[in-house]
């Protein structure tokens, strides 16, 4: 068990810049899921750690160890890549004995596949899996030196919406039961909020923040963090102590705050009904997700989402009053735009 310590770092190709002073702490056995839109700099933060990429500046510290100029091989860190990791012609159980001493490889082989479930499968070619299977496999075959950390690198983007579900919460039980610290990179937040114990927002090559999951959903430090993980509403608002007035009425706020800026609801909050004593506004779209459904809204100027649970009373050019549940925050920023944003 393993703390990874990352601090400082700054990084990039030739003369260009990419991390620009990345600090983050993944506490021993822990999952660390790296989000942030495509370019931000996570690949190459992991490349990095790896070992692959030399900083320009910065530490990476691995259990109070300094590895920041050791060679990958020296670092006890493994990588599962995105796909067709697997050595096409090797069976799964050379792939995933690969490089392990001859002592014990055939025994720590077979734990590896009893921890994957797919014990008796060790004769199998790759080809002869599905990619969910191969996956597991490409993991088997990072946990087998039983390294400190594992960096594993958009692991399922190749595979369907089903599948991908499956293998997070396998993949996330098979680390949890090898204690392994993991540092996961993705620009999936249903991924990132599903699997990690830290979620860590990475933008323009810093991270802006890290945290649980819960709190980076609930408390994101700025509207950026705030419209990148999970869907958000925000309202121009004026706040008073601990209230703001917006397109949707008053709203009592996490905090206490004075003057103009904008208030940030999550789409579960905002709750629309046929009848009711909150601000009208009109039913421009609603969208059937099979467990809930978005609304689109239109408040007086103000266009906004909400999220309710299936079934749906409501239709597409009802009038409905809108009531908020629980508080907003409030963000004394200038707002751009007025329509709430969708995930990105
Ligand atoms: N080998 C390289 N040489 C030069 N520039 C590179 C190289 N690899 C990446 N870059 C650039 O560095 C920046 C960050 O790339 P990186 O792959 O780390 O981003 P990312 O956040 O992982 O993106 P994605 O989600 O699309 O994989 C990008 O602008 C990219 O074009």
């Amino acid at each position: 068990m393993t703390e990874l310590t990352i601090t400082g770092l700054t990084a990039g190709y030739g003369a260009t810049r990419v991390l620009r002073g990345v600090d983050l702490t993944v506490p021993s056995g822990s999952l660390a899921a790296v989000l942030g839109p495509s370019g931000c700099g996570k690949t190459t933060l992991l490349r990095v750690v790896a070992g692959f990429l030399r900083p320009m500046a910065g530490e990476v510290k691995l259990g109070g160890r300094v590895v920041t100029s050791l060679a990958p091989e020296r670092r006890r860190a493994t990588v599962v890549p995105q796909e067709g990791a697997l050595f096409p012609h090797l069976t799964v159980g050379a792939n995933v004995g690969y490089g392990l001493p001859r002592a014990g490889r055939a025994q720590r082989v077979a734990e590896m596949l009893q921890l994957i479930g797919l014990a008796g499968f060790e004769k199998r070619k790759p080809a002869e899996l599905s990619g969910g299977q191969q996956q597991r496999v490409a993991l088997a075959r990072a946990l087998a030196p039983a390294p400190d950390l594992v960096l594993l690198d958009e692991p399922f983007s190749a595979l369907d919406a089903g599948l991908r579900a499956d293998l997070r919460a396998d993949v996330r039980r098979v680390l949890r039961a090898a204690g392994t610290t993991a540092l996961l990179v993705t620009h999936d937040q249903d991924e990132a909020l599903s699997m990690a114990d830290v979620v860590a927002v990475m933008r323009d090559g810093v991270v802006v923040q890290a945290g649980p999951p819960d709190d980076v959903y609930s408390r994101p430090v700025d509207l950026g963090v705030a419209t990148f993980v999970g869907e958000a509403v925000l309202l121009p608002a004026v706040a008073s102590g601990g209230s703001a007035a917006s397109a949707l009425g008053t709203i009592d706020l996490t905090a206490e705050a004075t003057g103009s800026g904008t208030v940030l609801l999550r789409p579960e909050q905002v709750n629309p009904d046929l009848d009711g004593e909150g601000v009208i506004a009109k039913v421009l779209r609603t969208s059937f997700h099979g467990h809930d459904a978005t609304v689109t809204l239109l408040a007086g100027e103000t266009e906004l989402v909400s999220r309710v649970p299936a079934p749906l009373r409501i239709a597409e050019g009802d009038n409905v009053r809108i009531r908020v549940s629980g508080r907003g925050r409030f963000y004394p920023a200038p707002m751009k735009d007025t329509r709430s944003t969708h995930d990105s």
